[in-house]
């Protein structure tokens, strides 16, 4: 964690002024910036902004990949452009965002960014299989999942998960996921390949 004060040298330790060309609010300045960036070294830089590309699972694949991520959180309206693009210049930049929507500063979207990321590094997780089922992972959104009791105020478990019958099972979960994902999220059905279906599924 690094403070962009600590690159000022104002009395104020000023991070910000008024954006040219007018508008409300304030930019943060590039000087703090560009000295904090050649400071940190040499990575991937991740910004996350309301204006960067959605982020999404594959995103997080590529960045678990990675050996050395820096993330710089912008506030105000936002960080001087020419920083993101003199950075541009010395290494790979990502501006990602989270959702349509604006909050006060990456700080929060960071945390969100590392956490999606980190879970991905090998022996994070106690069972990686969970990774390769779990919503996103092929493409849909995951199936509905039940534990025990087998029935619930009034609500029974779907007869087929306790049937024992893995390959239907796993029918039926496939099924559901296309359910799912048709029904909440059409965007991922277009671009759903098709090449991605499993043998049971060509089979039928
Ligand atoms: C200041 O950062 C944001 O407002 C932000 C970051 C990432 N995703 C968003 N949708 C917003």
């Amino acid at each position: 964690m690094h403070d962009l004060r600590t690159w000022t040298s104002d009395v104020h330790r000023t991070v910000d002024d008024t954006p040219y060309g007018g508008g409300p609010g304030m930019v943060m300045r590039p000087e703090p910036w560009g000295q904090a960036l050649d400071a940190v070294g040499a990575g991937t830089l991740v910004v996350p902004s309301p204006v960067g590309k959605p982020f999404t699972q594959a995103d997080a694949h590529e960045l678990a990949a990675l050996d050395h991520l820096i993330f710089a959180c912008g506030r105000y309206e936002g960080i001087d452009q020419r920083v993101i693009d003199d950075a541009a210049s010395r290494m790979p930049v990502r501006e990602v965002s989270l959702g349509d929507y604006v909050l006060f500063g990456g700080e929060v979207a960071v945390i969100v960014i590392m956490e999606a990321v980190t879970r991905l590094l090998p022996g994070v997780l106690g069972n990686a299989d969970s990774l390769t089922e779990e919503s996103h992972a092929a493409g849909l959104l995951e199936a509905p999942v039940y534990t025990k009791p087998a029935a619930w105020r009034d609500r029974e478990v779907p007869d087929i998960l306790r049937s024992g019958d893995h390959g239907r099972i796993a029918r039926w979960r496939r099924d559901q996921s296309l359910l799912r994902t048709a029904a909440r999220r059409p965007d991922m059905m277009a671009s759903y390949p098709p090449s991605s279906l499993d043998k049971a599924d060509r089979k039928a």
